[in-house]
C-alpha cells in the first residue's frame, strides 16, 4: 500500500529521516505532498510567500517532478487525499510551533478515525524541542546551561538516502496558481536561489571562505562573515544535522561559535514549545508594568529606514530590499524600536516576521524578547544599544551604511555614521534624526525604574 509523505518545514530530499520512514513503511510507493494552506499563505507576507513558493518549486525538482501540491485547510485536505490515494500511513517531521502542533493533532485524529496511521519522525532541529531537560526534569531557562546539555547530548548522524517509487498524484490547479502568483507578485524583490542544491552550495562556500574568521567577522555588518543559511534552514532546504556532521572534526573558535548559533536556534524552539504563549507575549514578567507608546509616525519612519540614524536605517533598508538583515543590526534596530521609540516588541516582531525570508516565530520573537528585556537570558533592560557607537564598531569604514543608504554615499569612511557633524551631511536628502538617542535612553531607564517600583509594591 502507498504511504503519504507530507512536507512542511522540510523541503528537501537529502538527510530526511521522515522520507526513510515513509519508504520503509511501504512495499509499493510514496506520494509526496505539500499543502498550500490559505490561512498561512495569506498571513505570510509577500516576500516570505514568494520564498516558500520558490522553495516548493525547487523541491519538486529534487523529487523528480513528483511533488503534489494541494490547496486548502490541511485538516480537510490531508485526510481527503489520504483516503483518495488509499494510503496506510501519513508521515511528517514533527511540528513544534503552537500553530503547527495544534493543527497536526487535529489532522492526526481525523486520519486515525479513518484507520490511517499518523507517524512523526524527526524535527527541523538538531535536537528536537522537549528532548533536553534539567536534572529537575524541567526545560532550560538560560542558554549557557542548555548549550552544555545540547553538546553532551549530541546530534544524530544525517539520514541516508531513500529511492522509493513515487506515486503520481495530480496537483490542485488552485495550489499551482497560488505558487505562481506568489512568485509573480508585483514589486517583488530579487530572491536568492531556492532549494537544497543552492543551500549546500552556500554552505560549502561558507566553510571554505568564512568559517575560519566567523568568531570575529560574524558581528561585522560590512563583511560577508556569516553563512546566510537562515532562509534555507527556515524552509528545511538544509538540516542542521548535515551542517554539524560536515563540521565533524574541524576545530577552532569559528567552528565553536557557529555551532553555538545552531544551538540558539534549537534553544528558542525548545522555549517556544514549552511555553507557546511566549510567541506573542512576554516570556517573563520583568516588564509587566512597563508603559509603552502607541504606534505612530516614528514607527513608520523606523519601518521605512528613515529614522535619521544611519546604522538603523541601513538595516531596515537591507531588510526591505533583500528579505534578510545582519544579526548585529537586527539587535540594534530592535533596540531602537523598543528603547528609543518605547514600543512593545511584538510590533517590531510582526514587521520582521512578514519581511524576513527566514522569518520564524521562535528565533524572531525570542530574539526580540532578548533585546526588549522580557526573554530568556535577556540583556538587562538598562543595556540600551547606542546606534551610533554600534555603527562605528561594526561598520567601521561605513561601507554597510553607504551600501543601503544612497543619500549618505557622498560621505567617506565612518563619517556616514554622524551626518549631523558635516556641513554637507544632509545634502542628498537624508532625514534628520526623529528622536534624540541620549534623551530617549534616559526616558527608557526612567520608565524601567517605575516599572520596577510598581513590580516591587
Ligand atoms: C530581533 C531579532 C530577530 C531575529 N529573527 C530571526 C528569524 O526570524 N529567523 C532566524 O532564523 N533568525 C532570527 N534571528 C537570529 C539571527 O539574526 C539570524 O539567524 C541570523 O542573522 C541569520 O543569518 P545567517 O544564516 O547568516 O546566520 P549565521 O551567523 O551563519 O548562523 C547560522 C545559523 O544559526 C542560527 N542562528 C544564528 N544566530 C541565531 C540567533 N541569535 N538565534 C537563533 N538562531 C540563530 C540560524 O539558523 C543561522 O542561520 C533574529 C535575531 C534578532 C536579534
Amino acid at each position: 500500500m502507498t504511504t503519504l509523505l507530507w512536507l512542511r518545514r522540510d523541503l528537501r530530499r537529502a538527510d530526511l529521516p521522515v522520507l526513510l520512514a515513509a519508504a520503509d513503511a511501504t512495499s509499493d510507493d510514496v506520494a509526496v505532498v505539500f499543502v498550500v494552506d490559505p490561512a498561512l499563505w495569506q498571513s505570510g507576507g509577500t516576500v516570505r510567500r514568494a520564498w516558500l513558493a520558490a522553495s516548493v518549486q525547487a523541491t519538486n525538482d529534487s523529487y523528480d517532478g513528483q511533488l503534489t501540491v494541494l490547496y486548502g485547510d490541511p485538516r480537510d485536505v490531508i485526510p481527503a487525499a489520504a483516503r483518495r490515494i488509499g494510503v496506510t500511513s501519513v508521515h511528517v517531521s514533527r511540528e513544534t510551533t503552537p500553530f503547527g502542533s495544534r493543527r497536526d493533532q487535529q489532522v492526526a485524529k481525523a486520519l486515525r478515525d479513518n484507520g490511517i496511521d499518523w507517524v512523526e519522525t524527526g524535527t527541523p532541529y538538531a535536537i528536537g524541542p522537549g528532548t533536553l531537560t534539567t536534572k529537575a526534569g524541567t526545560g532550560f531557562k538560560v542558554f549557557t546551561a542548555y548549550r552544555r546539555a545540547w553538546s553532551d547530548h549530541g546530534a544524530p548522524a544525517p539520514a541516508g538516502d531513500a529511492e522509493p517509487s513515487w506515486r503520481n498524484v495530480d496537483s490542485d490547479a488552485q495550489a499551482l496558481a497560488a505558487l505562481r502568483a506568489a512568485q509573480d507578485a508585483p514589486g517583488l524583490i530579487d530572491l536568492p536561489e531556492a532549494g537544497e542544491s543552492a543551500a549546500l552550495g552556500r554552505w560549502r562556500d561558507f566553510l571554505d571562505e568564512a568559517l575560519g574568521d566567523y568568531d570575529t567577522d560574524r558581528d561585522r555588518a560590512d563583511r560577508h562573515g556569516t553563512s546566510g543559511l537562515s532562509p534555507y534552514l527556515k524552509v528545511g532546504a538544509i538540516h542542521p544535522r548535515t551542517l554539524l556532521a560536515d563540521l565533524g572534526s574541524r576545530s577552532g573558535t569559528g567552528r565553536y561559535t557557529f555551532v553555538s548559533e545552531l544551538a540558539w536556534r534549537d534553544f528558542y524552539a525548545d522555549v517556544l514549545w514549552r511555553q507557546p504563549r511566549s510567541g506573542w507575549h512576554d516570556l517573563t514578567d520583568a516588564l509587566q508594568h512597563m508603559p509603552y507608546d502607541e504606534v505612530g509616525p516614528d514607527v513608520e519612519a523606523w519601518r521605512q529606514g528613515r529614522t535619521g540614524y544611519p546604522f538603523v536605517d541601513a538595516g531596515m533598508r537591507q531588510l526591505l530590499a533583500t528579505g534578510w538583515m545582519h544579526n548585529r543590526v537586527r539587535m540594534v534596530t530592535a533596540s531602537f524600536l523598543t528603547k528609543d521609540l518605547h514600543v512593545w516588541w511584538p510590533v517590531g516582531a510582526s514587521f520582521f516576521l512578514n519581511r524576513l525570508l527566514d522569518g520564524d516565530v521562535a528565533s524572531n520573537n525570542h530574539g526580540w524578547q532578548w533585546v526588549a528585556g522580557t526573554g530568556t537570558d535577556a540583556a538587562p533592560y538598562f543595556r540600551v544599544f547606542n546606534p551610533i557607537t554600534q555603527g562605528k564598531k561594526f561598520d567601521p569604514d561605513g561601507d554597510y551604511v553607504r551600501r543601503w543608504v544612497p543619500e549618505l554615499r557622498h560621505l567617506s569612511g565612518s563619517a556616514v555614521h554622524e551626518p549631523w557633524r558635516h556641513t554637507d551631511g544632509y545634502r542628498e536628502g537624508y532625514p534628520e534624526r526623529i528622536v534624540d538617542h541620549a534623551a530617549e535612553r534616559h526616558v527608557a531607564l526612567e520608565r524601567y525604574q517605575s516599572n520596577r517600583a510598581a513590580t516591587d509594591r
